[in-house]
């Protein structure tokens, strides 16, 4: 099927509901939903959501303006699912890197890359609306095993995301996981985050040294730090946006806080050197030793909610 054929065979299937629309930005397709409460666009690409907004408020996410839009390249921006390695392979464990043989695999893993399924959209009320992809992941070069993965995305008052890995297959398999939310805020330095005060942290640019602050965070410098067994809620401040926005996570530990700032901006692709004023990654994920590891049959499932109130 080409593109057009794809958007035809959605609009059959969802095309008569309220507020749903089938879009194509250049090579690719996104779902768009609108309800009494918010709206949003997921791309089926990854899975990747890409926008979430309240009525009459600035965007919950932030999406690069040099995003292109191409087949087998992850969107800068949004919510990216990095599934079943963070980061460089070889900074997982070794469980999760003995299963990867493939010269050079991919940073954060293969799936946001991949062509998902739209599995279901479902207007469950006048203020809620629920989007479902999946993906059968075969063994390939790059990863032997079998899996299916959900994500369910519900629009609504807040966004809510839940992320679930299915074993598929005969033999068990590790992984690590995040949604790598990228968070729009109106002036970064201005931002401070709570909830991480007192919380260990790996920092990634200090040679993977472990730190801890007594203080919100606040970003003033490139920050990149794998936050280690957050227990409650974090909340971002953003007196720019006048908003602050609270983010819960299930079955998710760890939390990254990254900003590229000035000279990492230079070189990211999809990225205007100044963006990093604009966004605030807060990634919500399990890493390192909170890997985790199904045998056949067996499910995981991990989620966040991120939920606006305005001062
Ligand atoms: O450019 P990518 O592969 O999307 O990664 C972006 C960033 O993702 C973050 O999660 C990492 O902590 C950063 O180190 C990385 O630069």
């Amino acid at each position: 099927m080409n593109l057009a054929e794809s958007v035809q065979a959605l609009y059959a299937e969802y095309g008569a509901l309220k507020g749903v629309t089938i879009e194509i930005y250049k090579q690719l397709i996104a779902v768009s939903v609108k309800n009494d409460a918010a709206s949003a666009t997921v791309f089926l690409q990854g899975a990747q959501v890409a926008e979430y907004k309240r009525v009459g408020e600035p965007s919950l996410l932030w999406l690069s303006e040099q995003c292109d839009y191409q087949r087998g390249k992850a969107l800068r921006g949004g919510i990216p699912v990095c599934w079943p390695w963070f980061g460089d392979i070889d900074k997982n464990p070794d469980s999760v890197k003995c299963q990867v043989s493939a010269d050079n695999p991919p940073a954060h893993g293969f799936v946001r890359e991949q062509m998902w399924r739209l599995a279901n959209v479902e207007l469950i009320d006048s203020e809620t609306t629920q989007i479902t992809l999946e993906l059968d992941v075969t063994p390939s070069e790059l990863w032997p095993f079998s899996a299916a993965l959900r994500l369910v995305v519900t629009v609504g008052s807040s966004l809510s995301l839940q992320f679930e890995v299915h074993n598929v297959g005969g033999q068990p398999f590790s992984f690590t996981s995040a949604l790598h939310s990228y968070f729009n805020v109106a002036e970064v330095e201005a931002v401070e985050v709570l909830g991480l005060e007192g919380v260990e942290y790996i920092d990634t640019l200090e040679g993977w040294s472990r730190s801890c602050s007594s203080d919100p965070l606040r970003v003033a410098a490139e920050v990149d730090r794998i936050y280690r067994n957050v227990t409650g809620p974090i909340q971002i401040n953003d007196p720019g946006f006048a908003r602050q926005i609270k983010v819960t996570h299930s079955h998710a530990p760890d939390l990254v806080a990254w900003n590229p700032w000035v000279v990492k901006s230079i070189r990211l692709s999809h990225f205007a050197d100044q963006d990093f004023h604009k966004m605030l990654c807060l990634e919500s994920a399990h890493l390192l030793d909170n890997l985790q590891t199904l045998a056949p049959d067996q499910s995981y499932s991990m989620g966040l909610n991120c939920r606006i109130s305005v001062t």
